[in-house]
Formats: structure tokens, sequence, C-alpha cells
């Protein structure tokens, strides 16, 4: 069975998350309306190996020669030099405005493939074909693509949203181990912010998801999806309550830009599982939310064989941190906005928040 979620907003042509098994190998027919005669599948290099021959293949089927443009794998090719790349192999392929790209991989092919079609030609259509769970849960939907500068994650950016998204579970079966437990981080987070009876049912399922099993997986991600869906189509361009997405993140990004975006040290999804641990216990320690809860998401996250806390990190300082923190997107005028909670499930945008309860918050939390 196909699951199918419609995305629609005010500023964007509506679409659909198209969530099942053995999808790619249908690709053909599920794009047979967009795909155009020149398309450019643009895959990282362990995805081109897995699943390149696949997507190839179902284009071919429905008459398309399609071509595969491979970018070296990680966090680094969302950078400057990574989209110049990208760019250059577009115009080298000879790609028009009329012609159409597709991401295949993680969130890192995504969000570089999703950038690079929104100004490649003042923007072309892109479809998401995501393989990693992070990416079907989470970077396939919504339209936020970007790359990384050296002075902060995901600064230089677009909203550019897919034409459609395939999102193939069986894809899930060659995805690392690691890999899983980061997409899981954010399938957590989607029940804490929105949906505690979710929540509640992810963590029942322990370290299943986390560990692969498609019984949980394949819910997990049309439940994440739906979330995702609806709070975008309320708020494309985060004016509002798209923010709440960004709980954990506001931590999260600062701690990897503090190691330099090496995911061998911390992914992106480990981040946000330190971050959504933190901002529970930030929204403990202010009485917004019961301790209770916060020890209850801390459990969860590390059931699922996610990291909670910075101990292990090699050691930040709380100025360094909180300066990251002051550049993140939704600061205003360098006042910090924290996603908080007043329970699991009830997240909320808090402005303004007084620098000096971080920063000693981060120092009970081990930052020097
Ligand atoms: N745009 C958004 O809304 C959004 C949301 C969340 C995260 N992100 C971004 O996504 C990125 C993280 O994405 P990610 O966790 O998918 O990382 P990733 O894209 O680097 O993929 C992780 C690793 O898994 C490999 N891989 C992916 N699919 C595979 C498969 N099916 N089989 C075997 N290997 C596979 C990749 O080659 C890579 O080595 C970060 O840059 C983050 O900022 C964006
Ligand atoms: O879609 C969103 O909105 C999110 O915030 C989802 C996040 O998981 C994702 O990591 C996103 O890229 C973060 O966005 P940013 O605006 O903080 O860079
Ligand atoms: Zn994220």
């Amino acid at each position: 069975m196909v699951n199918i979620v419609p995305v629609s907003g005010q500023g964007f042509r509506p679409y659909e998350v198209h969530i099942g098994r053995g999808l790619l190998a249908d690709a053909g027919e599920r794009l047979a309306d967009i795909l155009r005669t020149r398309t450019v599948v643009v895959a990282d290099e362990n995805v081109a190996r897995t699943h390149g021959a696949t997507v190839i293949g179902a284009l071919r089927r429905a008459g398309v020669e399609g071509a595969l443009v491979q970018v070296p794998p990680g966090e680094a090719s969302k950078s400057w030099r990574g989209l110049e790349r990208l760019c250059d192999a577009l115009s080298e392929q000879g790609l028009d405005r009329k012609d159409l790209i597709l991401a295949l991989g993680g969130g890192v092919v995504g969000d570089l493939a999703g950038l690079a079609a929104a100004l490649y030609m003042r923007g072309i259509d892109f479809v998401q074909l995501p393989t990693s769970l992070l990416a079907q849960v989470d970077s396939s939907v919504g339209g936020k693509t970007a790359i990384d500068t050296r002075h902060g994650k995901n600064l230089i950016g677009a909203f550019h949203q897919p034409r459609r998204v395939l999102a193939d579970i069986d894809v899930l079966a060659t995805l690392p181990p690691r890999q899983l437990r980061s997409g899981w981080a954010e399938v957590l987070k989607h029940g804490l912010i929105r949906d505690a009876a979710y929540f509640e049912w992810l963590a029942g399922q322990g370290a299943s998801g986390a560990s692969g099993d498609p019984d949980a997986l394949e819910p997990a991600v049309v439940r994440s999806v739906e979330i995702k869906a609806a709070v975008v189509s309320e708020d494309e361009k985060e004016a509002g309550v798209r923010a709440l997405l960004n709980l954990g993140h506001t931590f999260g990004h600062a701690l990897e830009a503090e190691l330099g975006f090496d995911e061998a040290i911390l992914t992106h999804g480990e981040a946000v599982a330190i971050g959504c641990a933190m901002a529970f216990r930030f929204s403990a320690r202010e009485k917004l939310c019961a301790p209770g809860d916060a020890n209850l998401v801390e459990s969860t996250f590390i059931a699922a064989g996610l990291p909670t806390r910075l101990d292990g990190l090699g050691g930040f300082s709380a100025d360094a941190l909180l300066k990251r923190m002051a550049g993140d997107k939704k600061a205003e005028g360098g006042r910090l906005t924290l996603i908080l909670a007043r329970a699991i499930g009830d997240a909320f945008v808090q402005r303004d928040v007084d620098d000096a309860a971080v920063r000693s918050f981060l120092i009970e939390e081990g930052a020097a």
C-alpha cells in the first residue's frame, strides 16, 4: 500500500509525498507527468552505488535517459564549493529551465540539489527521492534548501518546494545503523512538538524503529510526514508556527558548527537529540514544564541509542556556543529565540530569551 500525503500552502504549487515500498523502481510511472527528456539524478557516491541503477533503470523504462551526477558523501558537500561544482555539472549536462533534477539521497543531497535547483537559471523543478530515514521524515518535505558556511549551519539557502517526493521504505534496508538512529531523532522531535500520543507510541517502540524494523519505520515515516506537511502548509516561510520544527536545533546547530560540521563526531540527528533533551531540561529549569517530562524525553532518546548530553564530545565553551546561537536564523537583533515546551507534545516559540539564563544552563550542562 502506498500512502500519499498532500502538501499545500498559500505561496507554492501543491505536491504529494508518496510513502511505500518499491517506489524507486516505479519512479518512471510515479513521475510520468513531470519527467523531462533531460533529467539529471544527483546522488552522493554511496547512494549512487547502492540505488543509482534502480532510478536510472526506472527512467529508462519510461523512455528517459537520465544522467547521474555524483557528489562526495557528507556534510562537506553542503558548501560553496559543493554548490559551485554541482551547478557547473548541471551546465555541463546542458540542462535548461524546463528540465528536471532528481535529488536521490539523504538530507545533504536533498538540501544541496534543492538549492542548486532554486538557483540554476533562476529556478528549475526538482523531485526529492529521499534515501535516509532523516530525509524521508523531514528534509525532503517543506522546501528548505541550504548550504553551510564557516559562519554557521544552513546560512545560505532558499525555500524551493519539490514537485513530488517519493519515500521508498525499502531503501532504508541499506542505511547504516547510525544513520537510522539519526533519522529517528527527527521522528521523536515531531512527536515532541505536536503529538503526545505519537511520542508515547514511539517511546513504546524502544529501539525498533531506530534499528530498522519496517513495521515501526513505515508508520513513523507516514505520521512524521503528516505532521511536517501540516506545519509547512500553515507557514511555509517560518513566519510563526514552522519554527516549532526547529526544536533542538538552536542548541544542535551550535554544536555542529563548533565541531566543524564533522559528522564522524556528531551527525545532524545526534545533534538534534542532544538539542531536544537540552530544550526540555532548560524548559524544566525555567519551570515551564515538569522535570518528569524532561526525564522521559532523555530516557526515550537513550533507549533509541541516541546521545542526550555534551559528554564525550571534547568540551565546549559556553560563550562560543552562545555566539553561535545568537547567529541562528531565528535570533532577532542578537537576542536568542528558543523552541521550548510546556509538556511533551506542546512546544512553543520563546523569543527574547535571557542570555544569562542560557549561559548558566550551558555551564550546568558541562560547557566551560
Ligand atoms: N531541509 C530540511 O528541512 C532538513 C531537515 C533535516 C535535516 N536537514 C539536513 O540534512 C542533512 C542530514 O541528512 P542525513 O542525515 O540524511 O545525512 P546524509 O545525507 O549525509 O546521509 C547520511 C549518510 O547515509 C548515506 N546514505 C543515505 N541513504 C542511504 C541508503 N539508503 N543506503 C546507504 N547509505 C545511505 C549517505 O551516503 C551518507 O553517508 C543535514 O545537512 C541537515 O542539516 C535538512
Ligand atoms: O523544516 C524545518 O523548518 C526544520 O526546521 C526542519 C529541521 O529538522 C531542519 O534541520 C532544517 O534544515 C533546519 O532549518 P534551519 O532554518 O534551522 O536551518
Ligand atoms: Zn533537523
